[in-house]
């Protein structure tokens, strides 16, 4: 699968912008702040629906503007697919699939198989809990339809829930009955989260491991673990336990939207006891490895975005990742960097075709 054409109106810093694609190699060279990332998060777009960077649509149109237009034709299994994502202010978000638009966009993720590596990955290491619940979600997601759908009716239950519980404090009244309903469906939905992800973690640790070894070229105890409260008790009896608590905090305090991953080194967070260098090593070995993942359950080859890559590795591991392609006639990897040179010189030595775009 590979993106052969882009057009672009009213995104971010673009008007309106035409690429066509080299079904292997590209890359995107200029300045700082001529567009680099815009045109990869564009790509995203078309994948996922959404920004990769800046979750709120009405600041992806171009200021001073009122929509925007991401447009691609993609080779995929002998097929032209084109999708349209545009979105107009005060308006919903539509994606379109060859000329139909998609009811719910969850039945468009996965189709693009997309793994995006950029230095706003440090969020998976620095933030909360959330950043590293979404890397996950999407990495099964991209693999696993019902996941996704599952994920969506459990956050809507939860809202509910939340909603009832606020309810019961305003109007000082109590309901068990709609409680026990909800508590129920979130038991339902949560266990089989719980499992994927349990499964997800099993099968992705040990892809992981080997990308981190590669990467650091040395022994070091790297771990990434999952945490969740629904691998010590079922969580219908856990909703029912803090009850108490949840009513008084008015939301639902216990799920898998609790749920998080662990990243130590020798034992020890990687977050406050990792160098710089050991950090980087972590997440493109866990970009990496979500790359590898993806391309064995989705039987497609990842579309792979380097955003500033060169900020996190030096020219040598550069070549090793966009190696990544060599043998595989169906990948194709988009790179964003400041110095045309040196991007040259590193897919120069790939011997595989390439074009450079200046923006
Ligand atoms: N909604 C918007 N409307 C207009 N311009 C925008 C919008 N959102 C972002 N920009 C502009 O896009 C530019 C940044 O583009 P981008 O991040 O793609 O640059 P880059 O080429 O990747 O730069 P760097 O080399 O620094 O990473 C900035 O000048 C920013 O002001």
């Amino acid at each position: 699968m590979f993106l052969r054409h882009l057009s672009l109106v009213n995104y971010k810093n673009f008007d309106s912008k035409t690429l066509e694609f080299d079904p292997v190699i590209n890359c995107l060279v200029g300045d700082n702040g001529v567009g680099k990332t815009n045109v990869l998060d564009a790509i995203y777009h078309l994948s996922f629906g959404k920004s990769y960077f800046n979750p709120v649509s009405t600041q992806n149109i171009k200021h001073g503007t009122e929509f925007f237009v991401v447009e691609g034709e993609f080779e995929k299994e002998n097929r032209t697919e084109k999708i349209i994502c545009s979105f107009k202010k005060g308006t919903k978000k539509v994606i379109k699939r060859n000329g139909k638009p998609y009811e719910k966009f969850s039945e468009h993720i996965g189709f693009l198989p997309l793994v995006m590596i950029s230095p706003a990955d440090r969020d998976l290491i620095l933030e909360g809990s959330e950043t590293r619940r979404k890397f996950m979600d999407e990495v099964i997601s991209q693999s696993d339809k019902s996941y996704l759908q599952n994920l969506i009716k459990y956050n809507k239950v939860i809202s509910q829930r939340n909603s009832l519980l606020k309810y019961f404090v305003a109007n000082h009244t109590f309901d068990p009955n709609t409680l026990a309903i909800y508590n129920e469906q979130l038991h339902g939905l949560g266990t089989e989260i719980h499992k994927k992800r349990v499964e997800f973690i099993e099968s992705f640790i040990p892809i992981f491991q080997e990308q981190y070894q590669h990467i650091s070229e040395k022994d070091e105890q790297i771990l990434l673990s999952y945490e969740s409260q629904l691998s010590e008790r079922p969580l219908l009896e856990l909703l029912e336990s803090n009850l108490e608590k949840d009513r008084a905090l008015q939301y639902t305090s216990v799920g898998i939207h609790k749920d998080d991953l662990g990243f130590t080194i020798a034992g020890h967070p990687i977050k406050k006891f990792g160098s710089q260098g050991q950090q980087k090593s972590f997440l493109i070995a866990l970009k990496l490895a979500q790359f590898h993942f993806i391309k064995e359950l989705a039987n497609t080859t990842p579309i792979l975005l380097l955003d500033d890559i060169f900020d996190k590795l030096d020219e040598h591991r550069v070549s090793q990742i966009v190696g990544l392609v060599k043998n595989d006639n169906f990948g194709q990897i988009f790179i964003s960097d400041t110095h045309p040179e040196r991007t040259e010189n590193v897919v120069k030595n790939i011997h595989q075709s390439y074009k450079i775009f200046t923006l």
